[in-house]
């Protein structure tokens, strides 16, 4: 008998034709993403199944591929030979561990690939369910809602047991739909938005701009560390773009009207995270924005800034509002970060009375002053590259 894990996936199941992309991403992925933590571990695909084999204690393993998008469950499992006593051991083993001393209910789900095993599927979830109701106590069979679910699937050569998935955080293995700059800020929102993108296969390259001495190094620090959360879901590391943006910024506050500074801000940090991903083979930017939370996040402004953009621009959060960002932030460990009191350029560099509905043409005629091809250049060939490693 042996002990593994098993990872149910649901979305990449039904891929079709290109399944086995998706299937060899995630499990790269998950290579990835277990590569830090200094145990002998095997993953491999068989019979439209990933295992997962190691030595000694699983918990943190499980922890990790519980990070990674694309799985759906965690599930102890075992493999056992196809001897039905060996079967029924497995079995008890497996639904004991589930039992934490109050009542439970449990079913037995049996899937026979094998038609010469000498039972067939209801035969070995009457048969096994018997043994371990007579070998337990507290538990009784509920096989419409039962807290436990004990699946045998009977194979040809063996038999797998498994019971009781942990959560996976689902969606699609990250890099399996191309990459994106995320316009990654210290705030609450960017980062949730990051994450999202990344659960739909989206691999991320967080940009940041940082304007010193107007923003502190703990305002950037700030930003490795959310980047440091979400390279958990990123298979360990990130590589994050420190833009610096005090030129920029300056060069605004000399040249442009004040009422559209940050209508202009916006469109220079979207020019230049542009550039920066076009260089790195990113085929779209990723905002925290939502509709109507501040000033800039109008429709009008939305457009305005979208103008400079060849590349489509995703902005995850526009449907949900503060409340419901702020949950997902403390779920997926960001949110305790983002709340830390340091400024970003954008609380700094805001005009009195921003203009919230700009027009284009008034907006191209504000800029009219500025080194706009200079100053992009410039600034992405200072941006620093830092590589930050999941904790
Ligand atoms: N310094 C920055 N570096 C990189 N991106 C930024 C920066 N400041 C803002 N952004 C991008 O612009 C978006 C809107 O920023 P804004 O400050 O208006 O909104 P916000 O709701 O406070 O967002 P967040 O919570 O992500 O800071 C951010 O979500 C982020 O994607």
């Amino acid at each position: 008998m042996k002990d593994l894990i098993l990872i149910k996936y649901g979305e990449i199941g039904i891929k079709g034709s290109n399944r086995y992309l998706f299937e060899d991403r995630l499990i790269r992925n998950m290579e990835e993403s277990l590569s830090g933590i200094n145990k002998e571990v095997d993953i491999y695909k068989t019979h439209g199944r990933v295992f997962v084999e190691a030595e000694g204690s699983f918990e943190r393993i499980r922890e990790r591929l519980q990070k990674v998008f694309g799985i759906v469950g965690v599930c102890s499992a075992k493999e056992t030979e196809l001897d039905f006593e060996k079967i029924k051991n497995a079995g008890l083993e497996l639904i004991e561990r589930e039992l934490s001393g109050k009542p439970r209910t449990f079913k037995v789900e049996t899937r026979r690939i094998n038609k010469d095993f000498q039972y067939d599927s209801m035969e070995i979830s009457r048969k096994l369910g018997a043994y371990i109701l007579r070998n337990t106590e507290d538990l009784t069979v509920d096989v419409h809602d039962p807290d436990i679910q004990l699946d045998v699937e009977i194979r040809h050569k063996q038999a797998y047991l498994y019971a009781s998935d942990l959560p996976g955080v689902k969606g699609l293995p990250v890099g399996s739909c191309g990459k994106a700059g995320l316009l990654l800020s210290g705030g609450i929102d960017s980062p949730v938005a990051g994450w999202m993108a990344m659960k739909r296969g989206v691999e991320i390259m967080p940009i940041y701009f940082h304007t010193p001495p107007f923003t502190s190094s703990r305002a950037k620090e700030k930003v490795l560390d959310l980047s440091r959360v979400l390279a958990e879901y990123a298979g360990g590391s990130l590589q994050v773009r420190i833009v610096p943006f005090t030129e920029v910024q300056k060069a605004l506050n000399e040249k442009c009207p004040e009422k559209l500074l940050t209508v202009i801000m916006r469109r220079m940090m979207m020019r230049i995270a542009e550039r920066i991903t076009n260089n790195n083979e990113g085929k779209a930017l990723i905002t925290g924005e939502s509709i109507g939370q501040v000033a800039s996040q109008t429709l009008e402004s939305m457009n305005v800034t979208n103008a400079v953009a060849q590349m489509p621009v995703f902005r995850p959060l526009i449907g949900l509002d503060k409340n419901e960002i702020k949950a997902r932030a403390k779920e997926i460990g960001t949110y305790e970060i983002s709340i830390q009191p340091y400024d970003d350029c954008c609380t700094i560099f805001v005009p009195d009375s921003p203009e919230t509905k700009p027009k284009l043409r008034f907006v191209e005629y504000g800029e009219e002053d500025l080194e706009v091809e200079r100053l992009i250049e410039e600034a992405v060939k200072e941006a620093e590259i830092i590589t930050v490693e999941a904790d």
